[in-house]
């Protein structure tokens, strides 16, 4: 069991607030993903956890005991960093024996040999064992450090964006891999990243993260389609969510933009009132009957579709059309939505209606 819980953990350095009461909740054996921008305090979260970082306020929990003052190796975690964090000179063997050989583990020479080429098994890099790991690729390196981390088999793998320094292919490849090996290893994963589609894909809970609050945590299919408010509305979805400003009135949002009134049948909110209407780009529907109208800005190509940005008064809305729809730049279009699928902002505090 390796359930992990933060409890109002707040986290300063100097006059930088990293964290502002962060309460957690890390099922044992879940793939748990923070999201969240540049300093928005997930690696601080991360070391939180690892016990790297002592925070200001605040317990964190593992197993259900109070491990707020436990050392980083009585909390038995593994940290996979982006930088690989390697010995260079050594080989991928010496590399995958090294955090067995330390003084506080006690296993023998067999032993040993015998995790180290499990892990090069299940990471595939045993016909890497015997090389230098300065002659290695970027990804046969972070595969290295990935095995560093599982000879041990740890209770908690604590992965700090270890896939970002890799290129596109190879991060495709690797995420599939990290899930796989999630499966075969039942360990609970905290994986940081700032990039959404490894969040959405890899995760069984996401966390979002923004200046130093945790904003909401659900699955990823929650965090899309139930956001709290616009800011996690648009963390995730690519083009982002639409958020259109204007007015309910007898069952319509009627738009700031062009005063065109868009069906609603799921209508939160009063008669009057102003609202932020959230659509994501493949709720919007072009058609020569729809209630709106403007014209095409952009058109982006993206093999199996295509996004458009609609310019509808000055308002830039993206809608995500198939390949074969003949649309060219310049050319008028109307536009609406699929009424039930509306999300309901309020404009000031940004917070989403159906869920307050
Ligand atoms: N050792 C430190 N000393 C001073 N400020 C720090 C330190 N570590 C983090 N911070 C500050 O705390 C805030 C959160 O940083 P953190 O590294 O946790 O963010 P992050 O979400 O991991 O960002 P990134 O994606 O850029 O790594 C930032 O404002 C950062 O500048």
């Amino acid at each position: 069991m390796a359930d992990i819980a933060l409890a109002g953990i707040t986290k300063k350095f100097g006059p930088n607030t990293a964290l502002r009461g962060v309460d957690l909740d890390i099922k044992d054996g879940e793939f748990f993903v923070l999201l969240g921008q540049t300093g928005a305090g997930k690696t601080t979260t991360l070391r939180v956890i690892a016990g790297l970082e002592k925070p200001d306020a605040g317990k964190v929990m593992i197993e259900g005991q109070d491990a707020t003052r436990w050392n980083t190796a009585q909390r038995d975690v593994a940290l996979v960093l982006q930088q690989y964090s390697l010995y260079p000179r050594l080989t991928v063997r010496g590399n995958l024996e090294f955090p067995l050989k330390s003084r506080t583990q006690n296993f023998t020479p067999a032993e040993i040999k015998e995790r180290v080429e499990r892990a090069a098994e299940t990471l595939q890099i045993t016909q890497l064992l015997d090389r230098k790991v300065e002659k290695l690729s970027g990804g046969e390196m972070q595969r290295v450090s990935i095995g560093r981390a599982i000879v041990r088999s740890p209770r908690v793998f604590l992965m700090d964006e270890p896939l970002s320094a890799l290129d596109a292919n190879l991060r495709d490849v690797l995420r599939v891999e990290l899930k796989k090996l999630h499966n075969e290893l039942g360990a609970t994963f905290v994986f940081v990243t700032h990039d959404q589609v490894e969040a959405m894909s890899m995760g069984d809970k996401i966390g979002v993260l923004n200046q130093g609050k945790l904003v909401q945590v659900g699955t990823p299919d929650e965090i899309y389609s139930r956001p709290l408010n616009t800011f996690v509305a648009r963390s995730v979805g690519t083009p982002p969510m639409n958020l259109l400003d204007g007015v309910l009135k007898d069952s319509s949002a009627v738009l700031d933009a062009g005063g065109h009134a868009v069906p609603v049948s799921n209508p939160n909110g009063t008669d009057g009132q102003r609202l932020r209407f959230g659509v994501r780009p493949e709720n919007i529907v072009i058609s020569a009957d729809a209630p709106a109208s403007g014209y095409v800005f952009d058109i982006e190509n993206h093999g199996v579709l295509k996004i458009l940005t609609i310019d509808a008064d000055g308002l830039h809305i993206h809608a995500t059309v198939s390949a074969q729809t003949r649309i060219a730049i310049n050319d008028p279009v109307r536009f609406g939505w699929k009424p039930d699928k509306v999300l309901f902002f309020n404009p000031e505090t940004g917070r989403n209606l159906a869920l307050t």
